[in-house]
């Protein structure tokens, strides 16, 4: 591709000279990348453009006051946002019909719903997010929930190569507040719930919930639509930000008017809905457990209905739909009987919905393990361990990826929440303490980690996974 085909104010020779690729990182630069120079949390990449242009780059893309010399400076005021749009234009084509989830909790598991049913329609889907890369036959994983916009857009495009045309991607706000998942036409957006978490980042509520407005109000094409969770409180925002774009609404929920959940009865091993749809109450048996993954169950199908999938098919498929990994997922039963779950609640709100998940699938005591991460928002800390004090009969505190930090001082802020908790540091150990203390009738929850394959400590990743463990321990 040549500049002129990405850039069309440039002209003379630089208009042909051709463009081998896009880099945001200097060291990635190579003769003929278009390098993107963004301040960020740790550098400034305006710092690093004499040395890519050194090592070839034909243009910057940098906010117009930096000085660049010796390459095409491509001036805009949001950078991210321009770099987006070009890179956009020289890794199309994407799939035909893609669609996006934000959303505190949940997105992870939507997505891969979405993924499922568009599967079970008959098409070629894929999902982008905290478990990677998924399709049909193959899952890679990419480190980061919504990865760098260049491995966004390059991912997106060998999706629609190996003949994917349905694509589902978590867009978290992070990523939508750096434009690290933007460029391409996005068909829908949903909503899922918003509640405390990343205010290391964002400072406010108002302003987490900004960052994830925008994909309402910029990201979703204009004549898009729109999927919201009709019951959390944040809601009512989205919906009047999606009618004020005039963007096709669809609501689900106990108050959503698509899709509107009349009754929920959880079963052994799952829950019978009964959901109103086009005045007339319909009947579904969810072979998964808690009141969080009917809802992300959904707003999955909304997803699929708002992409021109039929209702009728996608409850034929809601029927059939399998586990998310990591997601309340059954790792063992200890010799006494008492299952084990695993799950990746990681703030207040998704520690309350995996308690009330399991509540009713125990007469007797639950025991819940959890702990939290390091280098992220500190005040989540006491707040999980608030909700895991008042709901669970008994909390172990123990480690969570402490990161940088020390895990002791976490402990002790997770514990200010929950004075009479035990305190167990080592993973390992305090799940072995659940496990032994669990007897017949009780329930095991280890929260915090799902799928993860390591435990994060200082700048290494020690192998642990939180399912294997329990399943050691229930041997
Ligand atoms: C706070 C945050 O989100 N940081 C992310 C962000 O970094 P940044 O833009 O601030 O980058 P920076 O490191 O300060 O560098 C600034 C610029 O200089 C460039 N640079 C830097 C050094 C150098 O030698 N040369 C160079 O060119 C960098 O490539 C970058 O463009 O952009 C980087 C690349 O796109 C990410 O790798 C990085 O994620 C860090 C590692 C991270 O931990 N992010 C977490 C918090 C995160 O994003 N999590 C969310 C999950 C949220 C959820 O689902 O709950 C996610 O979407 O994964
Ligand atoms: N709809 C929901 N309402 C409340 N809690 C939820 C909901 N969906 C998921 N959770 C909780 O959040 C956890 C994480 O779910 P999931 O991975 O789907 O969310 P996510 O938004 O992708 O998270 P992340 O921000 O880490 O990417 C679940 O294990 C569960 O405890
Ligand atoms: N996407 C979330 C995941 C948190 C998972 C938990 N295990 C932790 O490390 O805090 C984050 O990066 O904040
Ligand atoms: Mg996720």
């Amino acid at each position: 591709m040549r500049v002129k085909h990405l850039i069309e104010t440039v002209e003379g020779s630089a208009a042909d000279v051709s463009v081998t690729g896009f880099a945001i990182d200097h060291r990635k630069v190579a003769p003929g990348t278009v390098f993107g120079a963004f301040k960020g949390a740790r550098f400034n990449g305006e710092d690093f453009i004499a040395e890519a242009i050194a090592s070839g780059a034909i243009a910057v893309v940098a906010a117009p006051e930096v000085k660049v010399e010796g390459a095409i400076h491509v001036a805009d005021a949001e950078p991210r946002q321009a770099f987006a749009r070009l890179a956009a234009k020289f890794f199309a084509p994407f799939p035909d019909t893609t669609v996006a989830v934000t959303g505190t909790n949940g997105k992870t598991s939507t997505v891969e719903l979405t993924r499922q049913l568009w599967r079970m329609a008959g098409f070629h889907a894929a999902s982008i997010g905290t478990l990677g890369v998924t399709t049909a036959d193959d899952q890679v994983s990419t480190g980061l929930t919504t990865p760098d916009i260049v491995t966004f857009l390059s991912n997106m495009a060998g999706l629609k190569k190996e003949g994917v045309t349905h694509a589902a991607f978590e867009a978290s706000s992070h990523g939508l507040s750096q434009y690290r998942t933007e460029g391409l036409p996005v068909r829908a957006g949903a909503f899922t719930n918003l509640s405390r978490d990343h205010l290391d980042y964002h400072g406010t509520m108002e302003e987490y919930f900004a960052a994830k407005l925008r994909l309402f109000t910029d990201v979703i094409e204009p004549d898009g639509a729109a999927v919201v969770w009709a019951d959390d409180i944040w809601s009512t925002k989205v919906i009047d930000a999606v009618k004020a774009r005039g963007l096709r609404l669809i609501s689900v929920g106990e108050t959503g008017e698509t899709l509107r959940l009349l009754d929920r009865t959880p079963t052994a091993l799952g829950q019978t809905l009964i959901i109103e749809v086009d005045g007339k109450p319909r009947e579904l048996k969810l072979p998964l457990i808690g009141a969080y993954q009917a809802a992300n169950s959904l707003v999955a199908a909304g997803l699929v209905i708002a992409t021109g999938g039929s209702v009728d098919q996608v409850f034929t498929s809601l029927a059939r739909v399998a586990p998310v990994r990591g997601r309340l997922e059954r790792a063992a039963i200890n010799r006494a009987g008492a299952p084990a779950y695993v799950d990746y609640a990681h703030t207040p709100d998704g520690l309350e919905a995996a308690i009330q998940a399991l509540r009713p699938h125990t007469d007797k005591r639950l025991i819940v393990v959890f702990g939290a991460g390091g280098d992220r928002d500190t005040g989540k800390r006491p707040l999980m361990a608030e909700v895991a004090a008042r709901l669970a009969d008994h909390v172990i505190v123990t480690d969570d990826n402490p990161r940088s930090e020390d895990p002791a001082a976490i402990r002790r802020d997770v514990l200010a929440g929950a004075p009479k908790a035990t305190e167990i540091g080592d993973r390992r150990s305090a799940i072995a303490a659940a496990m032994a203390e669990a007897g017949a009738g009780d329930i095991v929850l280890v929260a915090g980690k799902g799928h993860e394959q390591g435990q994060i400590v200082g700048d290494r990743i020690l192998p642990f996974d939180d399912v294997t463990v329990v399943r050691e321990c229930a041997a």
